[in-house]
């Protein structure tokens, strides 16, 4: 076999239909897969031998279905990202991946500027800060209700400050965001994050702001949530749509 064709036979058949399974059945998984039908992609939902694993469940499903994803799949997409702020996680995941020569995935979700952000990361980052702004009923169910009266704010009131780390911990359905932004950059302890109930606001709002070598960076967002699920946004399942479609892309943006 010559040398260009065995390349060609080792790389992935991007003209195959992509086999998908995804893990949890709610508010972002049927999206997902409401978005997919609609685009008419070449994307095959396969409860058997998928190519790829998506987590859109919860911090529980981490890491049981990554390590069985990684072990048959060749990738496996995390959106609980939160369950990385647990120790040893993540590395474990990473481990599994490199023994199967498998990849763990994680998609930008609700946030934008990751990828200038992971970029800029390359040289040294001096700070990075990430406020999430979220109207009172995506607060609910959360410490928020017993540190302030969600129900009788007037104006955006900032509740929790602190780091990425601890702000996924206690707010697994809320700060998933906070743990892309930290892999990204300057990680779990030196990112700072600020929660705030707005009771003005009418979506997910997240403001991302980093200073280093690279130079400055402020982004600022405001996602619409789902309709079934006011913590999660919209862009969220738009961007696992983005990073699947993307597999079998000739031209992947
Ligand atoms: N990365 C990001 O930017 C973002 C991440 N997220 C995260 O994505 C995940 C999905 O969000 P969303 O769809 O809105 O949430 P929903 O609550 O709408 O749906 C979660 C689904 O997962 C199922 N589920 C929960 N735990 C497990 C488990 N251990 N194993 C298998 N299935 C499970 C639930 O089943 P049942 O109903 O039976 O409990 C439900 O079907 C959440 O963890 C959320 O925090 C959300 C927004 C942004
Ligand atoms: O959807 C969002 O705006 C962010 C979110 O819920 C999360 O990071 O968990």
């Amino acid at each position: 076999m010559s040398l260009l064709s065995h390349l060609s036979a080792a790389r992935p058949d991007r003209r195959r239909p992509l086999r998908i399974a995804l893990v949890g059945w709610g508010a972002i998984a049927r999206r997902v897969t409401h978005l997919l039908d609609a685009r008419g992609r070449d994307v095959v939902l396969a409860g058997v031998e998928p190519d790829m694993v998506i987590e859109a469940a919860g911090r529980a499903a981490v890491e049981p279905w990554g390590l069985v994803a990684l072990r048959y799949a060749e990738s496996f997409a995390v959106s609980s990202t939160s369950a990385f702020c647990e120790a040893g996680l993540l590395d474990r995941l990473v481990a599994a991946a490199e023994a199967h020569g498998s990849q763990i995935l994680v998609p930008t979700g609700a946030l934008a500027a990751v990828d200038a952000l992971a970029a800029a990361s390359i040289l040294p980052l001096d700070s990075v800060t990430h406020r999430i702004v979220k109207p009172p009923v995506a607060w609910i169910g959360t410490p928020a209700e017993e540190w302030i009266d969600l129900d009788g704010l007037t104006e955006a009131t900032t509740f929790f400050e602190g780091t990425a780390r601890e702000a996924a911990r206690l707010f697994p359905a809320n700060a998933n965001v906070a743990v892309i932004t930290a892999l990204a950059g300057i990680g779990l302890d030196r990112t700072r994050i600020a929660l705030v109930a707005d009771p003005r606001a009418t979506g997910n709002g997240h403001r991302l702001q980093a200073t280093g070598a690279f130079g400055t960076l402020d982004m600022s967002i405001e996602n619409q949530a789902l309709p079934a699920n006011p913590k999660s946004s919209e862009l969220t399942a738009l961007a696992l749509v983005r990073i699947i479609e993307n597999q079998r892309a000739a031209l992947a943006l």
